[in-house]
Order: structure tokens, then C-alpha cells, then sequence
């Protein structure tokens, strides 16, 4: 197993929630009920792996993969995104942080107070009963005293401990908002620069000559250099609002508090606070490959036209049009796909070759996190094996890294390198494929591997069948959710819900009767 110090974290995700409201079916109904699609889920993803997730249909898996793209604004928690600078997002909230420092901290302080008065509380109860009543609450206290901590010192990190916030935050501001300037003449030079490249590219294949070439392009010569010396002015102006940050923190040298707080900074970018506008520059980082290639893709535009539509709408290419068709064919290429295929429409397609379509149209962007949500599921077993090397082919040639949602655990086994097992909302065992096949800790998973069908007619092993339905997601069972239908239920799986934690490395787990945790290292 690799060491996981070794790899680095692209998404973080903590505390995940997606609640939708469920309309109120008679005027007299008071409380607002939710189906609680995805109730607090936490986990890395890590740059380069393909993540499995598995569970029952209904458990909130595509629910999950689309919370993390933000297709839907996610009711709680953080995703943290790691595949771009900070500064070259420069997110609004950081602003909003920064502008309203003094009063964040004072609202932090009221939460700590009231996270002290219940844990006194707490402390003082005598039975266990009294106990697992108030757990909840003590925990969503400290959970929304941990928030808005983390609020602050993610983005001031040791200046948490400072007794002048108004300065902290004058400084801060200041340096926030030479780096959006600078993030702004960045693109546009970005963008003079194509178009510059694109008139060039023009007349030269008219063979028009040199000096013709050059008088045309006089005017946006001087364009492009003087938003070079733009770009230069406010990399200075921002290298000094740097400094100014740095000469402050000299005053902290040796201070082991500043230090502490100072690692809580935070190069990532919460994408479940980010404005719409500030979304869109990040979608294609952020791709999903569907399960149904023909309703995705619409009928009315070729393959050309579907590759390309996304390319324009992130102005990959500006105005070069030339390097985008060769970029297109070159992208169809790589997904397997021909030239002469580049003016057809969909319907003209099998449904393999559909899928592949479906995907060049989300790998032209470059991506950096694909979910791919049962994207062999319809296809036929042999044509799910192309396509599933040809996202592993891919994902080796860009770096690319995958969450991979199936209900098929073959598939999810032969693909993935770390696999998650969804019940109900939650995330109850997370381990290595290796380690969750040999020894599966969740009663669950043990019941979904031991169901899965195999050739082998020496298998003696006994298929654990799970009994009942999977509860209603509006009012989930209380405790463990899955003691419904466990075997191994006992009292307090119906009365305290487990903890989600690392049994051996690498290995989560949330059940009260963990299953194989001897035989597992
Ligand atoms: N837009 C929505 N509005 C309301 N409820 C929703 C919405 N999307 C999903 N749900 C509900 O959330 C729960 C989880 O659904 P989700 O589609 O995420 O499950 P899934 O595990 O992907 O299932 P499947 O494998 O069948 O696709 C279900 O109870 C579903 O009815």
C-alpha cells in the first residue's frame, strides 16, 4: 500500500450534507421534513486514484457525486479543492472573511461558550440514557464552533492569536485585492495573446507576406505589450502587499502559538462557498461523465459541434478556430474515435461509441476530477471492458482522477484503488479495494461482497442475504441506520450512532460489531 504521506490530497471533503425538502402534503403539516440524501460524509480523494463508491440503488451516491461538483449547492459542509492555487481563484468569502474579521471572532467566542456550557453539562449526567440523548447536540455545537474557527484561521492562519484584528484585516484585504487585479490583467493578456496568435495563424496560411503580416498585426501588438506591462505593475503592487504580510509576521518569530495556528492555513479552495460566476471558471476541472450517453448529448449537434461546445464556452481557443478542430480530432482520436465520425449525430452512434463521445466531450477540457456515475451501466459487458480501459488508458495519460459510482462491485473492484460503501446517506466503510475484499469490517459490505455472483463452483461461501428495505432517507433509523437489518444489532446500535474512524490504516469503518478486524492489517 503507498505510503499517505506520499500522495497528495485533491479534494477534501468533511461533513458533507444534501438535504432536499419535501413538499408539505396538507396545510396542517408544521415541520419541514428532508430526504437526507448525504448526512455528513468526510473523506480525501487523492490526485491520480480512481475512488470506487458502492451501495444500494437510493443511498445518495450520484447525489454525492454531483454535491462534490457542485450541481447542487450541498446543504452543509466543506469540499475543499486542491487542484489550483488559492490566489488564482482569489474566492469572494475570503473577502467577506477578511472584511468582517472582529465579528467573526466574536461570534466564534459565543460558540466555544456555549460548546463549554453543554460539555459541563454533559460531563454532569448520570445515565447512559441521559447521555445519548444530549450526544447530538453537544456534537453539533462543536461542530459549528470547529466551522467557524476554521473560517478564520484557514484564512489568517497565526494571526488568529493577534489583539489587533483591525490591522490583520486591513493588511490582509489589501493583498487580497492587488491579487485580483492581478488575476484579472493575467487574463486578459491570456486572451490578447490567442487572439494575436489566431490573426498570425490566419494570414500565414494566405501566404500573405512578412511585412504584410506585421502591419496587420501592429495594433494588437501594442495591445499585448501593454498588457504585459499591465500585468507587471500589479505583480508588483502584489509582491509588496506580500511584504507587508511577511514584516508583520516577524513580530511573532519563535511564538510556538503563532506557529500552531499558522499551520491551519489552508491552500484550498471551498468550493461549496463559491459564487456561481466563480463555479463556472472552475467547471471544467471538474467533469461528469453520465450513465445514459444518448440523453446527454444532444441530437441536433455533431460530434464536432458537442466536442467543441464546451472548448467555446471556456474560450480554450479564443478566436483559433484551426487549433481547435485539430485539438477535436486529436481529442476524438484518443477516445477511440475517427475522423471521418467528426460531422455525424448521435444517432448515428452505437451506444459504446456513444459513451465515448460522452466522454471526449468532458476529457476535451482537460479535467483534473471526473465522476463518472454508472457510466458502463448500460452498456453491454463487452463494450463495458473498452470503455473501462479506455477511462483507465486516459486517466494514466492526463493524471486524471475518478469517482467511480457503480452498484456493480465487479466493475468497482477491477477499477478502483480505494472503494467507499454507501448506506442511507452515510459513508460506513472506506478502505483499499485489497483490504476491503479481504476483509470487510462493516456488516454491510461483508452482505454486498458475499452476494457477489462467481464462476467458481468450489466457492462454498454463504451469501448473506440483508433483510427488508432500505429505510426511508426522510426519517432515517435512529443510532446505527443500518440496525434494521443487521445481524449483529444489539441495544446500542439502536441508540448511539458509531463513530466513522480508522481502524487499521487506511481502513474507516462505522459499526458498533466491527466485523474480520484481527485478520485485517
Ligand atoms: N433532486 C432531488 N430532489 C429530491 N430528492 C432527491 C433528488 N435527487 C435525489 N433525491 C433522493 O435522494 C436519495 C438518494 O438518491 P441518489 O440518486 O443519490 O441515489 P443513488 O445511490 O445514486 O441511487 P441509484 O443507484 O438508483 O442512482 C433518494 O431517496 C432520492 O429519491
Amino acid at each position: 500500500m503507498e505510503n499517505k504521506k506520499d500522495k497528495k490530497v485533491l479534494l477534501r471533503i468533511s461533513n458533507l450534507k444534501q438535504y432536499f425538502e419535501v413538499k408539505k402534503t396538507s396545510m396542517f403539516q408544521k415541520e419541514q421534513l428532508y430526504v437526507k440524501a448525504n448526512d455528513g460524509i468526510s473523506l480525501d480523494i487523492y490526485e491520480g486514484e480512481t475512488f470506487g463508491l458502492v451501495g444500494e440503488s437510493g443511498c445518495g451516491k450520484s447525489t454525492f457525486g454531483r454535491s462534490l461538483l457542485q450541481l447542487y449547492k450541498q446543504t452543509d459542509g466543506r469540499t475543499m479543492y486542491y487542484g489550483r492555487p488559492l490566489d488564482e481563484i482569489a474566492p469572494r468569502y475570503m473577502e467577506e472573511t477578511l472584511k468582517n474579521l472582529p465579528a467573526k471572532m466574536k461570534a466564534l467566542e459565543a460558540h466555544q461558550a456555549k460548546v463549554e456550557l453543554l460539555q459541563k453539562e454533559y460531563d454532569n449526567l448520570k445515565t447512559d440514557e441521559e447521555k445519548y440523548t444530549m450526544h447530538g447536540k453537544l456534537k453539533e455545537a462543536k461542530k459549528i464552533a470547529n466551522d467557524a474557527f476554521l473560517d478564520i484561521a484557514q484564512v489568517i492562519g497565526g494571526f488568529y492569536i493577534s489583539k489587533d484584528l483591525g490591522k490583520v484585516s486591513a493588511t490582509f484585504l489589501k493583498e487580497y485585492h492587488a491579487n485580483v487585479a492581478l488575476c484579472i490583467a493575467k487574463e486578459e493578456l491570456r486572451k490578447l495573446e490567442s487572439e494575436f496568435e489566431a490573426i498570425k495563424a490566419e494570414k500565414e496560411e494566405k501566404k500573405v507576406s512578412k511585412s504584410e503580416i506585421d502591419a496587420a498585426l501592429a495594433k494588437n501588438k501594442a495591445k499585448v505589450d501593454a498588457a504585459k506591462k499591465d500585468v507587471e505593475t500589479k505583480q508588483e503592487i502584489f509582491n509588496a502587499a506580500k511584504q507587508e504580510i511577511d514584516a508583520m509576521k516577524k513580530d511573532y518569530a519563535g511564538n510556538a502559538e503563532f506557529d500552531k495556528y499558522e499551520t491551519y492555513l489552508d491552500e484550498g479552495v471551498d468550493l461549496a462557498r463559491l459564487t456561481e460566476e466563480e463555479i463556472r471558471r472552475l467547471r471544467k476541472d471538474l467533469q461528469l461523465i453520465f450513465q445514459d450517453p444518448y440523453s446527454s448529448l444532444n441530437p441536433r449537434m455533431s460530434v464536432g459541434q458537442i466536442i467543441g461546445e464546451g472548448l467555446n464556452a471556456h474560450k480554450v481557443f479564443h478566436k483559433n478556430k484551426d487549433k481547435m478542430q485539430d485539438y477535436i480530432m486529436q481529442v476524438m482520436e484518443d477516445c477511440g474515435l475517427a475522423p471521418y465520425m467528426v460531422h455525424r449525430y448521435p444517432h448515428q452512434f452505437s451506444g459504446g461509441q456513444r459513451q465515448r463521445i460522452g466522454i471526449a466531450r468532458s476529457l476535451a477540457l482537460k479535467p483534473k476530477f471526473v465522476v463518472c456515475d454508472e457510466a458502463v451501466s448500460a452498456l453491454d459487458v463487452s463494450i463495458q471492458s473498452q470503455i473501462i480501459n479506455l477511462l483507465l488508458d486516459l486517466k494514466e495519460k492526463e493524471n486524471l482522477t475518478y469517482l467511480f459510482i457503480s452498484h456493480d462491485l465487479s466493475v468497482i473492484k477491477y477499477i478502483s484503488d480505494r472503494i467507499g460503501v454507501m448506506y442511507l446517506g452515510n459513508m460506513v466503510e472506506l478502505a483499499t479495494t485489497t483490504d476491503l475484499f479481504a476483509a470487510p469490517m462493516h456488516p454491510y459490505t461483508e452482505a454486498l461482497l458475499s452476494a457477489i455472483p462467481t464462476t467458481d463452483v468450489d466457492d462454498k461461501k454463504e451469501t448473506i442475504l440483508i433483510e427488508g428495505d432500505i429505510p426511508s432517507p426522510i426519517k432515517p433509523p435512529t443510532g446505527c441506520k443500518f440496525h434494521t437489518r443487521c445481524q449483529y444489532c444489539t441495544d446500542i446500535c439502536k441508540k448511539v450512532v458509531p463513530e466513522f474512524e480508522e481502524v487499521t490504516p487506511g481502513h474507516f469503518v462505522a459499526c458498533h460489531h466491527k466485523r474480520n478486524v484481527v485478520e485485517s492489517k
